[in-house]
């Protein structure tokens, strides 16, 4: 069934406006406010770092990931995909999140979130810190009920409180599983690494329903085998995907807080993401870019590429509904 939507508006485009030229918006798409108001994929900064355990700036990240998008081009031969055409993408801006107070930061992020989703689009929000998934979450799961969960991240983010807090960048997918908001049946951490607390860190995840897929194992079973893997776990259930971007070793994203070394390449997570196309993906999260730590915009660059599949995915999946 077709909703005789208006062609989408593209990005400016390169050849007739340098790409250097005017502000940055996400791969040089319109505003959201461009647009009428309403898109299917909303690019929203959330620029709150106030979760962070380590060294702060992530709060920078969103138009750090603008500008490296600077370069993205309107066809992703990878996907075979034009995501710009198939879908209106538009930036909505960021939001509004109080620098001073967590508790309140995070009821704007979930308010925020659901404004946007209640327009109708799905989100691909760049961080911020990974405090800022469990609002998120939130609000995708008050539309969509609990949905798998698909993480990228050198670390767990399953720990319980750090200074007694409960909201923090390191805790936010234990709240999820505690407020139920996740199918605890897919659950799936990817590139996990480095030194924790102790083994009882790992025993408390498993217990929650995570499957782990470390570095070592992305790079001893290679990126199709894990694509397929995570495809048939995830089946068709509504999927969020959060990618913390030190996931990538620091040699690909040395702008980030907290580094681990023996990460996954920037080459091995985006074609794990293109072997994820198909599914039913409905926001996505893309986290912890600090560009202060950042040299020739490494970080922002693969960030921007990584936002440029997910977006791929969800346009394909809108372009592919709209022709039914
Ligand atoms: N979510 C990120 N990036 N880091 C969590 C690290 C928490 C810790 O310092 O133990
Ligand atoms: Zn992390
Ligand atoms: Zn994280």
């Amino acid at each position: 069934m077709s909703s005789a939507p208006r062609e989408p508006v593209g990005p400016i485009d390169s050849s007739r406006i340098p790409r250097y030229a005017g502000p940055a918006t996400f791969a040089r798409l319109p505003r959201l406010d461009e647009v009428g108001g309403t898109a299917d994929v909303a690019v929203v900064g959330v620029p709150f770092d106030s979760g962070v355990s380590y060294r702060p700036g992530a709060r920078f990240g969103g138009n750090a990931i603008r500008e490296a998008s600077r370069l993205l081009r309107p066809y992703n031969p990878a996907q075979d995909a034009s995501p710009f055409a198939l879908a209106q993408v538009a930036d909505a801006g960021d939001i509004a999140a109080n620098p001073f107070n967590i508790n309140e930061a995070v009821e704007t992020i979930e308010a925020a979130a659901d404004d946007l989703l209640a327009t109708g689009a799905r989100l691909m929000t760049l961080g911020g810190d990974h405090t800022i998934a469990l609002p998120l979450l939130r609000s995708v799961a008050k539309k969509h009920g609990p949905v798998a969960l698909l993480h990228f991240d050198a670390h767990l983010d399953t720990w319980d409180t750090y200074f007694g807090a409960e909201y923090t960048h390191g805790t936010p997918f234990r709240r999820a599983v505690e407020e139920g908001i996740l199918d605890t049946s897919a659950l799936s951490h990817v590139g996990t690494r480095g030194p924790l607390y102790g083994k009882k860190d790992l025993d408390d995840d498993a217990k929650m329903g995570f499957g782990i897929v470390t570095s070592a194992d992305v790079m001893r079973r290679g990126v199709d085998e894990v694509a397929d893997q995570l495809r048939q776990r995830i089946g068709d259930r509504p999927l969020y995907i959060s990618i913390d971007i030190d996931v990538l070793d620091p040699a690909h994203a040395p702008g980030t807080g907290t580094p681990e070394a023996g990460g996954i390449t920037s080459r091995e997570l985006l074609e794990i993401l293109r072997g994820l196309a198909g599914c039913h993906l409905v926001s996505a999260d893309l986290v912890e870019v600090a560009p202060a730590y950042d040299h020739a915009e490494i970080t922002s660059v693969a960030a921007s590429h990584t936002a440029y599949e997910l977006t791929t995915i969800m346009s394909r999946q809108i372009g592919a509904q709209r022709s039914l």
